[in-house]
């Protein structure tokens, strides 16, 4: 949790919080973010080590999410012999899998200035590239934390590439996301998935948390999607 701390305590990461007013004003598409650091969030983490490092060290200290959803949900993983996690930052998340399934054979895929700064970790093989563009094949992608950095047209664009990378007959996506309900402030988390909800609005171009009716609407109903989705 420290790592976390350290990064949203930040003077890069506190300062858009002093923009939110203007994003939910104006809903420009420029995030708070932006205006305050003068880049998004990932190009600004590419040209500047330190802070990559302490995003990094950050997303790797919420291995505790991975844990819960190895251990509630093994299923998930049932005739997974190769895995994709897309957006897998240094590699941590993985780690774990392989521990609790040392059959998977894992790729943690991410920007490439992110893995080039990941550790070997056994059974992760650390690839990098832009997963707008493609994503390396495997039977199964996983993501974690990734979509809700990034508004619905974007989101379908990333599961397109992810359905072209896994297998045609049982392949799968598997996504773990926050789910935000309107009356979620009266729910023992639902503060939390609210909050979260804020600091995409500060940290990102159009991300957010969003409710089961939208997660349905994207994976079920969207007009962008392709037909056999
Ligand atoms: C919020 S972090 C998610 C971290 C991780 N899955 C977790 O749960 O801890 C989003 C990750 O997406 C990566 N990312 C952003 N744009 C990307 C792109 N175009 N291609 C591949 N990865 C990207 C970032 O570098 C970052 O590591």
């Amino acid at each position: 949790m420290a790592s976390f701390v350290l990064l949203e305590s930040s003077p890069t990461m506190l300062a858009p919080g002093h923009g939110l007013n203007t994003r939910v004003l104006e809903s420009s598409g420029i995030s708070p973010f932006e205006v305050a650091n003068g880049d998004d969030v990932w190009s600004y983490a590419e040209a500047n080590p330190g802070h990559s490092e302490l995003i990094n060290e950050a997303m790797a200290c919420d291995a505790s999410v991975t844990r819960a959803t190895i251990k509630g949900c093994p299923e998930m993983f049932d005739g997974v012999e190769h895995l994709v996690d897309v957006g897998g930052v240094n590699g941590t998340a993985l780690s774990l899998v392989v521990k609790a399934f040392p059959w998977i054979r894992c790729i943690n895929f991410d920007l490439p200035h992110v893995v080039a700064a990941a550790p070997k970790f056994d059974g992760v093989e650390n690839v990098g590239g832009d997963m707008f563009m493609s994503v390396p094949n495997a039977d199964a992608a996983f993501l974690m934390w990734v979509l809700h950095d990034w508004d619905e047209e974007e989101c379908i664009k990333i599961l397109k590439k992810c359905r072209e990378a896994i297998l045609e007959d049982k392949g799968k996506v598997i996504i773990v996301e926050a789910v935000v309900e309107e009356d979620d402030k009266h729910e023992e988390f639902g503060v939390v998935r609210l909050m979260l909800d804020m600091v995409m609005m500060a940290h990102t171009n159009k991300g957010k948390e969003r409710s089961l009716k939208e997660w349905s609407y994207m994976f079920f109903e969207s007009p962008d999607l392709p037909d056999s989705t």
